[in-house]
């Protein structure tokens, strides 16, 4: 499978190709400088997932300053420059920058949670979520069955406190898509025409386990999404 579910695993993948790829070494330098099995400070750690255009990066800004916390993201900005280079590359190369992506984000927020709430805008879900729904095509039945070892957080990833999943539906997402007119990665052009495809993505996170996605309605107002996320968040998490 694309890919990696272990640190170990992706450093190999990445080592595989630093020969050829120069931005590979770099990113394999700053995992080695992440300690391994990092633990989380007292402060909760939020992550927000969806599909692009579901509001991720509105909400996690209006939470973070509702809460006073920190806000980060996957894949982290020390990293971020290396991303057009990653994203040509074939698939397992690209997952495997991805995978970097996250495990190096746990060490910011290891530190980043002994000092605040922590929200996340995308984590280990998105990249599993679209490295499933790439390596499968057709319909949600054609996936991985539910149980499969595919939707499990990986063992030795930080995990969070609570995951919320936005969705909206498709003609929301597709007006807040225009509305933005920002550029599309090659995945995002994919997701917007494909709409199996985006399916496939928002199944995957559904899917997923240990810890699951909570999902949230977020087609109603950016207020009334904001309080519903902070609801659940007081709900969930104590602090
Ligand atoms: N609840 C809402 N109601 C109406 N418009 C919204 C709402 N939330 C966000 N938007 C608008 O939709 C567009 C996409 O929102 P945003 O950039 O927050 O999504 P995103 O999930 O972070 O996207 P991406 O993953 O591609 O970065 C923006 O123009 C934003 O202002
Ligand atoms: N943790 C992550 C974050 C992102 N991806 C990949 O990037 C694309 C979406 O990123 P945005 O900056 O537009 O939010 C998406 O196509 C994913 O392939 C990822 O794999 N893991």
């Amino acid at each position: 499978r694309a890919l990696p579910t272990s640190a170990g695993a992706l450093r190999q993948r990445l080592r595989q190709c630093a020969e050829r790829i120069p931005e590979a070494e770099a990113v394999l330098d700053l995992l080695e400088k992440c300690p391994e099995h990092q633990k989380k400070g007292s402060f909760p750690v939020i992550v927000f997932e969806g599909l692009d255009a579901t509001g991720k990066t509105t909400v996690t800004q209006a939470v973070k300053d509702n809460l006073n916390g920190i806000l980060l993201r996957s894949p982290p900005a020390c990293i971020s420059q290396w991303r057009t280079v990653f994203d040509d590359e074939r698939t397992p190369i690209k997952r495997a920058f991805y995978a970097a992506g996250n495990y190096i984000l746990a060490s910011e927020i290891a530190k980043a949670s002994t000092q605040a709430p922590v929200i996340i805008d995308r984590y280990w879900h998105s990249t599993a979520a679209y490295a499933i729904a790439t390596e499968t095509s057709g319909e949600v039945q054609d996936l991985p069955p539910a149980q499969d070892e595919v939707y499990q957080w990986p063992e030795d990833l930080l995990k969070p406190d609570l995951v919320l999943l936005l969705t909206v539906d498709p003609e929301e997402r597709v007006r807040r898509l225009q509305h933005r007119g920002l550029e599309k990665t090659k995945e995002e052009a994919e997701l917007e025409a494909n709409s199996l495809f985006r399916q496939r993505v928002e199944e995957s996170y559904r899917r997923m386990v240990n810890p699951a996605c909570q999902e949230v309605d977020a087609s109603p107002s950016k207020e009334e999404v904001l309080k519903t996320v902070l609801q659940l968040i007081k709900k969930h998490c104590a602090f």
